[in-house]
């Protein structure tokens, strides 16, 4: 698990120099990545929409699951195979197009939430 995101300014002092504070003595807020005020205030509105970005995609990726699980048993229960692999391939084939390798990741991690591993 990534337990320190917070990333150093260029300028951040290093090893070599003394450190005055939690952030190396950059100055820089420990939420915001900035001392600045005006940026700071930027950050924090861009942050509200990610915030609600990322709520529609927990949402999302949870109805999904579901759906692929009431396909997968519905399937079986009719006497069918667990997995369309034909299918599979047309929805990683979608999301690599849209967004290259990392399209095929996520793909990849959505189909496993719903029908489980390979
Ligand atoms: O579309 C289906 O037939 C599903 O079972 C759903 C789903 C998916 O999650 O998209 C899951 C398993 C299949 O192998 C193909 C696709």
């Amino acid at each position: 698990m990534i337990t320190n995101m917070v990333e150093q300014p260029a300028d951040a002092e290093t090893a070599s120099g003394p450190a005055s504070g939690p952030r190396g003595g950059t100055g820089a807020d420990a939420q915001t990545g900035t001392d600045a005020p005006e940026a700071a205030e930027r950050i924090a509105e861009i942050r509200e929409r990610i915030d609600d970005i990322d709520n529609a995609l927990i949402e999302l990726w949870r109805e999904r699951a579901a759906l692929s699980q009431e396909i997968g048993a519905t399937r079986l229960a009719s006497g069918g195979t667990r997995l369309v692999l034909a299918r599979e391939r047309k929805i990683l084939e979608r999301f690599r197009e849209a967004l290259g390798a990392d399209g095929t990741q996520l793909a990849l991690l959505l189909l496993r939430a719903g029908r489980g591993p390979l």
